[in-house]
């Protein structure tokens, strides 16, 4: 301004040319600045702008107001401006730059500075106004302003992200911040608190070794801590610092890459392929969390080092008084003082009733011990109800019926005769079998017996000895007798009956070898065999006949036989003879049989089966 206003003192003519040529460029530069701030209005419509608006209001107003002359001039030194500011290119962008800073300046000030040029009388002055605002314009500025700042800022995504990010980096610088800060007053705490520990223990003087072996796990402990600070600090750091970076960072660039890469992939491929990975069960270790019961008796910690309590002091209680929840026979056993006691005031009378009573004692015991024995110790008199069981169930023998008499132990206790049983050792059955042992004592009384037993157990021997005794207890045969016909020919004392030949053979051997020495006469009826021979034997004499059903069925039939003392049958192997059809037979041989022998001694038809 001062320039100019020098060179409206200067020369006036040159002063005009050089006025006009300054205003058509200010004139030119106010209109392409108001034309710039036209734009910004029209674009943010939120500023009011000085050369926006206020050209078009206010200040074209104004212009109306002054002369023709004026308009013209600026108007056609704005044309030109125009078109050189077209022509010229940078140079009017440096104007333009330099007006639109001071067009910015005034468009924010209260104040606007605006310049304007007036020719009164042909005279050029260049004045410079500052106008300030209008109270209307304050106002209406001000209003806008408040309802530019009341409107919502609509953001696009990517500032959103960035505002998110540019976030959540200044949350995260600040918690480092602050665990640096934190770490910082921890260290120098730790720091001070070890430097005086220190400090302490040197002046109480570490001299002894002990403290020397402290000092040095404190030291270890404190590395240890250190160590694990600086891993925690890190961890915190790689999980906190680096989230941001780590949520734009590909998983592979990671530390453990390898292994999230396939928690990735599998992840993916069970979200959207639907592979699930079958889990493997966690198998439970055996014996993991149990308890062992075992132990060592170094183990044991218990062990009182103090000679005090080695010597445990024993509670003397009064009368019979007992410490709870310990045995009472281990108390009374150490509880010597009172034991003295009691035999020191025990008296004559009442040690003897002590001694008959222990006396008393040891006898129940020793018959205790007598009863108990096994049954192959004790007599036959001995024996009880108990050992009988325990003797059958040694032997296996079942035995069903009434009054049943107890089996034999051995042959002695058969009373069976004499001569028998020399018979017996010198066969060489030295003891019976259990058939034979639950079998003979029922056959010596007479009673009718079914026996039961596997094949080869003494079946034979057990029905043939009862049979024995029976025959020879039967009184002889007189001499005058002997000479009688009759008597003679009254038939057998006993049959035996088997199903097949080879059977009766068998036992016709058996009996012979019991008989022959006893001068008991044995005669077999057996199919096969001359039936004419069979009856001259039969004819002859004998005690027992041995036969098969058929042929004996048939010789009775045609009287070879006769069976008027026969008393004694034996159905040798029963149920097979029943099998083979021979039934009718037995019951037809039964019906020879007399009837009135059975009352006089009490002999009645033995069975045998196998
Ligand atoms: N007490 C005994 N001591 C030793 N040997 C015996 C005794 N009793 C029988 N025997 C022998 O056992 C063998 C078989 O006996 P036995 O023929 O009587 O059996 P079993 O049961 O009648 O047979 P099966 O069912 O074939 O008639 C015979 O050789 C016999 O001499």
């Amino acid at each position: 301004m001062e320039g100019e206003v020098g060179v409206e003192k200067g020369s006036r003519r040159s002063a005009d040319r050089t006025d006009r040529g300054r205003r058509e460029r200010r004139g030119s530069a106010e209109r392409s600045s108001s034309r710039r701030d036209g734009d910004r209005d029209r674009r943010h419509d939120d500023v009011p702008s000085s050369s926006g608006n206020k050209d078009r209001g206010g200040a074209e107003k104004r212009r109306r107001s002054r002369s023709p002359l004026e308009r013209g001039d600026k108007d056609r030194g704005g044309k030109r401006s125009r078109d050189e500011g077209r022509s010229s290119g940078g140079k009017d962008d440096r104007k333009k730059k330099s007006d639109g800073k001071s067009a910015g300046s005034s468009s924010n000030g209260a104040v606007k500075p605006e310049e304007e040029e007036e020719l009164v009388g042909g005279k050029a002055a260049v004045v410079a106004k500052v106008e300030p605002l209008s109270l209307e314009e304050i106002l209406a500025k001000k209003k806008t302003e408040e309802e530019q700042q009341a409107k919502p800022k609509f953001l696009t995504k990517e500032e959103r992200a960035a505002e998110a990010i540019r976030r959540r980096q200044e949350e995260v610088d600040a918690a480092r911040a602050r665990m640096q800060e934190q770490q910082q007053v921890r260290d120098k705490f730790e720091h001070e608190a070890s430097k005086s520990h220190r400090e302490d223990r040197r002046g109480r003087g570490r001299s002894s070794s002990r403290d020397r072996d402290r000092d040095r796990r404190e030291r270890e402990r404190e590395r240890e801590r250190d160590r694990q600070r600086r891993r925690d600090r890190d961890r915190d750091h790689s999980s906190s610092g680096s989230e941001v970076e780590r949520e734009r960072e590909p998983i592979r660039h990671r530390g453990d890459g390898d292994v999230d890469k396939t928690k990735e992939e599998q992840a993916i491929k069970e979200r959207y392929l639907g592979v699930t990975q079958r889990r493997r069960r966690r198998q439970r270790r055996l014996n993991e969390r149990k308890f062992v019961f075992d132990w060592d008796a170094g183990e044991d910690t218990s062990v009182d080092y103090n000679p005090l309590y080695k010597a445990k002091h024993q509670a003397q209680m009064y009368g019979r008084g007992h410490i709870g929840g310990i045995d009472i026979k281990s108390q009374k056993k150490n509880a010597r003082f009172y034991t003295e006691l009691i035999e020191k005031r025990r008296n004559d009378a009442e040690v003897e009733q002590e001694e008959s009573h222990q006396e008393k004692i040891r006898q129940k015991e020793a018959k205790q011990r007598h009863d108990d024995r096994h049954w192959s110790e004790k007599l036959p008199d001995e024996m009880n109800e108990r050992d009988w069981r325990i003797f059958r169930e040694d032997y296996n023998i079942v035995i069903k019926g009434g009054r049943v008499p107890n089996p034999i132990r051995n042959w002695e206790e058969a009373n069976i005769p004499s001569e028998i049983m020399e018979v017996i050792k010198k066969v060489g059955y030295t003891s019976p079998t259990p058939i034979q042992r639950a079998a003979i004592p029922i056959g010596l009384q007479n009673r009718d017996i079914i026996g039961v037993a596997e094949t080869g157990s003494g079946k034979t021997a057990a029905f043939l000895i009862p049979l024995l005794v029976w025959i020879t207890s039967l009184p002889k045969p007189r001499p005058e007798d002997k000479m009688d016909d009759d008597a003679e020919h009254q038939g057998p004392y006993a049959i035996i009956m088997a199903p097949t030949r080879e059977l009766a053979q068998q036992i016709e051997e058996e009996t012979v070898k019991f008989g022959a020495p006893l001068g008991i006469r044995t005669v077999a009826v057996i199919g096969g065999l001359s039936r004419e021979d069979q009856g001259f034997k039969l004819r002859l004499g004998c005690e027992i006949v041995i036969a098969t059903p058929g042929r004996l069925l048939d010789v009775l039939e045609n009287s070879y036989l006769v069976l008027s003392q026969c008393t004694y049958v034996v159905l040798d192997e029963a149920d097979r003879m029943i099998d083979m059809g021979f039934e009718g037979d037995v019951q037809k041989i039964l019906e020879f049989m007399p009837v009135t022998t059975s009352s006089p001694t009490p002999k009645k038809p033995r069975t045998k089966s196998s």
